[in-house]
């Protein structure tokens, strides 16, 4: 299979598309990749790792509202579809896969104009302004959530969920944490705030710091890359306690994530499919700065199930986290409730079952060239 992947800005689509492309490369190992992604989006440090070949458009994206960066916009997606067409031409792939962000928009969309099978995956139970907009042309729309296919054409939706669900599988967990230097056997929460990281809750998560101290479990704490610095500052400056470690970014969290007994993050929707794909009991403090809120959505449904607890930013602060984890670490029965509620969430072969869809669009697309 020749395969051209894009998607991008930030790590909720860029993980499924390399997901899914491992899958691809299991399956046939002959498959050859392309990625379009931009110079900016984390795609180019998180793809740049992987050996996979990378080409970049210059894309931004469209305001809700009337704006006239919205002129500019259109001119750089026009120029964007003229420059994925060329780099379509010379690839020839026989599907393209978008998984979000502004950057599979014009890919997508020169693919079909170029008559080559597409299909989107839309990661999040409220789907983004690109993927509605490509979902008009493309040929297949691969879902995380069934609600979410109300949103799209019924006849070429189809619920697979996130590839990244897949494969976050199988790891020894406790062997991720044994090489970021943490004990194995030792009660472990995980704490991270999407790709990005986030400012309220590394603040939070800094207050605590003290209470933190004097516990006999271990935390690992990603701040994202760009807080790392200052959070690194302050957290010294606290005694840097032991048992609290701190990591700007993990590039290897498929194999951390199998040894934690509770994860403490975002709800962002990539998020979600690992941690319910593993059965973790989680604390979510849903991002308010989103689309249609789309991130409480995600959240309230976890919890709706007993999957896990939420805590709104607003109610956020040292205090209330701490409590919080403590009245679930040292509940064991809350604790296996929590795991089956959120195993019962999860879908564990996504990515095979895109992969099964993939493959029939690439088998049907020659049967037709042939006929
Ligand atoms: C601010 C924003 O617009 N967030 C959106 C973004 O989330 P964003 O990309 O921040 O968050 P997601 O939860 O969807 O995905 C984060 C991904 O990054 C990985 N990770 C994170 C930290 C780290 O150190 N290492 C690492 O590998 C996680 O394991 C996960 O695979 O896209 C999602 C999918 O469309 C949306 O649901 C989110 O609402």
């Amino acid at each position: 299979m020749r395969l051209v992947v894009s998607g991008g800005g930030t790590g909720g689509h860029i993980y499924p598309a390399l997901a899914f492309m491992k899958t691809v490369r299991e399956a046939d190992p002959n498959a050859e990749f392309l990625y379009i992604g931009t110079e900016k989006g984390l795609e180019k440090s998180i793809v740049g790792k992987e050996n996979i070949p990378f080409e970049t458009i210059e894309i931004s994206g469209f305001k809700r509202k009337l704006s006239p960066d919205n002129v500019k916009t259109a001119i750089q997606f026009l120029r964007g579809v003229r420059r994925s067409k060329a780099l379509l031409k010379r690839f020839r792939p026989d599907i393209v896969v978008g998984t979000g962000g502004y950057v599979c928009g014009p890919v997508v969309y020169a693919a079909h104009r170029l008559g080559i099978p597409t299909m989107i995956h839309e990661q999040n139970s409220v789907p983004g302004l690109t993927n509605k907009f490509l979902s008009r042309y493309v040929d297949k729309i691969a879902i995380s959530f069934a609600q979410s296919a109300r949103y799209f054409p019924e006849e070429k939706t189809v619920l697979t969920g996130n590839p990244r669900a897949t494969e976050v599988l199988g790891f020894d967990g406790k062997k991720g944490l044994e090489k970021l230097g943490l004990a194995p056997d030792k009660k472990t929460v995980l704490i991270f705030a999407g790709s990005r990281g986030a400012r309220p809750i590394n603040e939070a998560v800094l207050q605590a710091l003290p209470r933190f101290a004097e516990k006999d479990y271990q935390i690992l704490y990603v701040t994202g890359e760009v807080h790392f610095e200052a959070v690194y500052q302050h957290y010294a400056a606290a005694g840097g306690p032991k048992n609290v470690f701190v990591k700007p970014f993990l590039h290897e969290m498929q194999e951390i994530l199998s040894g934690v007994d509770l994860v403490v993050s975002r709800a962002g929707a990539t998020t979600i499919a690992e941690i319910t794909s593993l059965g973790l009991p989680a604390i979510l403090i849903p991002s308010p700065y989103v689309t249609n809120n789309h991130q409480e959505k995600n959240a309230m449904m976890l919890q709706e199930k007993g999957a896990a607890r939420v805590i709104l930013e607003r109610e956020l602060d040292g205090g209330k986290l701490a409590e919080e984890i403590d009245k679930i670490l040292f509940d064991e029965n809350r604790l296996e409730e929590m795991k089956k509620a959120s195993k019962s969430l999860g879908i564990g072969d996504a990515a095979r079952r895109m992969y099964r869809l993939a493959e029939e669009m690439v088998r049907s697309a020659s049967g037709k060239k042939k006929s």
